[in-house]
């Protein structure tokens, strides 16, 4: 017969723990016994029980139950999904039954019978995995329903520059090859990541998001990986990690360039093995995710200067999509806005709200450097503002634009204009050298020339 499941037993008498022991040992994996209950604690600290059988009076003399009760209450206040089944002589029935109430699973009458004893804690180490799967079903229900709680768009566009990424989008979504998605703060790379998830087979599953970037260096590997309960000062009980929760699903690491190295090397070992081990545990938990990065940095410049990992990379770029910013997606400025104007004045209860031709042109003409997370905000705000029936460019506070140095009229050499334009264009692309030279149409090797030989910092 296959050997299932811990037992901890806790009685007072010794040669009732030994004899229990020797008969049960053969049929469980690991059966610890304790005479003295205070040691409660710290055993359920270094163990993993399935069950633990209690006995209800330890002190000599007393026999009126309570020491059992309170261990008991103890026991399920340190793992509440544990079985504790009440060991007891006859005279205490009625207390075991109320304890029932309180928390105990079942009750064994002393002196027992061994195969009522065998059968009562077997089922109690099948309750006690029904009850992980159920507080692991619950810990996946509550990110399922943090996302529910928020509406998620279409990708809406269909300007030239977006085409690209929609071809792509249809072509991997249907595999489970790593993606990593780049692009400006606010270009929709999260709303990507979604859209290969809910068209792929795992579209049933968790789809697990983790902002690495708020993630401290002290509370990455816990979250990412969990911990077990006592592996750190705070760590009151088991917790699974981002990543066993996302088993089965697709999990979405955004800011991937925000890990330091020591992180990325943790992460990296992770995706090399597809295991991931608790903190202060030993165990391994394999994990099936479909992996999907973001970041808005630059990652090849990140690896030149030594800030990212090559091998890493490699692990998560199996197909790379990169998302133009809003400036570069022509009309798609326009049909992004009145979306967005629909869905305000929806809200607000000003249908009549509409863009005027003028209004659109300097939409158009705008920058955005917060990208479509800006135009939302813009349109929300001038909806709320606004009660004339139509929206005027004045409506629209812009950032300033081009707030670099400007041209002017004074007389200028052609290689003071030459600087100014390369400034300009740095601050309009966040310092973004890729974007620069694109912009300039000039290679990267010539600005990085251009920039030493003007000292721009
Ligand atoms: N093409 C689009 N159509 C409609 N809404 C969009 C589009 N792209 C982005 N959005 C909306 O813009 C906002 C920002 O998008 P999202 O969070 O996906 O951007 P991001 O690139 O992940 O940003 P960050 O880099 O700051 O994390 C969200 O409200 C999103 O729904």
């Amino acid at each position: 017969m296959k050997k299932a499941g811990n037992v901890l037993i806790v009685d007072d008498n010794k040669s009732v723990l030994e004899s229990l022991q020797l008969f049960l040992k053969r049929k469980f994996d690991e059966v610890i016994i304790c005479s003295n209950p205070n040691r409660i604690p710290n055993l359920l600290s270094c163990h993993k029980f399935d069950v633990v059988l209690l006995d209800m009076n330890f002190s000599t003399g007393i026999n009126n139950g309570n020491e059992g009760l309170f261990w008991m209450k103890e026991i399920l206040k340190i793992d509440s999904t544990l079985v504790v089944i009440l060991f007891t002589a006859y005279a205490e029935v009625n207390l075991a039954v109320n304890a029932m109430k309180d928390g105990a699973a079942d009750f064994i009458l002393k002196p027992w019978d061994n195969k009522k004893l065998f059968a009562t804690l077997k089922s109690g180490v099948e309750l006690h995995k029904t009850r992980q799967k159920v507080e692991s079903l619950e810990n996946q229900k509550q990110f399922l329903e943090q996302d529910l709680n928020q509406s998620f768009e279409k990708i809406i566009g269909d300007s030239e520059a977006m085409k690209p990424v929609f071809e792509t989008i249809r072509k991997v979504a249907n595999t489970d090859a790593n993606v990593l998605i780049l692009g400006e703060n606010g270009t929709g790379k999260e709303l990507v990541a979604r859209e290969l998830h809910l068209m792929s087979a795992r579209r049933n599953e968790i789809f697990m998001g983790v902002d690495l970037g708020s993630l401290s260096e002290s509370i990455f590997e816990s979250e990412l990986f969990g911990h077990v309960k006592g592996a750190f000062t705070d760590a009151k009980e088991d917790r699974k990690g981002r990543f066993q929760s996302a088993s089965g699903g697709s999990l979405f690491l955004d800011e991937i360039g925000n890990l330091s190295l020591a992180m990325q090397a943790k992460l990296l070992a992770v995706l090399q093995n597809r295991k991931v081990t608790p903190l202060g545990s030993n165990r391994e938990d394999h994990v099936d995710i479909r992996l999907i990065c973001a970041t808005n940095q630059n990652v090849q410049e990140m690896i030149i200067a030594g800030n990212f990992r090559e091998d890493l990379l490699y692990r998560i770029n199996t197909i790379q999509i990169e998302l133009p910013p809003l400036r570069n997606r022509g009309n798609d400025i326009i049909t992004i806005a009145e979306h967005f104007l629909k869905r305000y004045t929806d809200k607000y209860g000003k249908s009549e709200l509409k863009l005027r031709p003028e209004t659109k042109e300097k939409l158009l003409n705008y920058l955005w450097p917060g990208n479509i997370r800006e135009l939302r905000h813009c349109m929300e705000r001038a909806v709320i503002l606004n009660d004339k029936g139509e929206l005027s460019p004045e409506d629209f506070l812009l950032e300033k634009q081009n707030s670099g140095i400007e041209l002017g009229d004074s007389p200028i050499s052609l290689d003071e204009a030459e600087r100014l334009i390369i400034v300009n264009s740095i601050k309009r692309n966040r310092g973004n050298i890729s974007s620069v030279a694109k912009e300039l149409n000039i290679g990267r090797q010539t600005l990085y020339r251009k920039i030493e030989k003007y000292n721009i910092s």
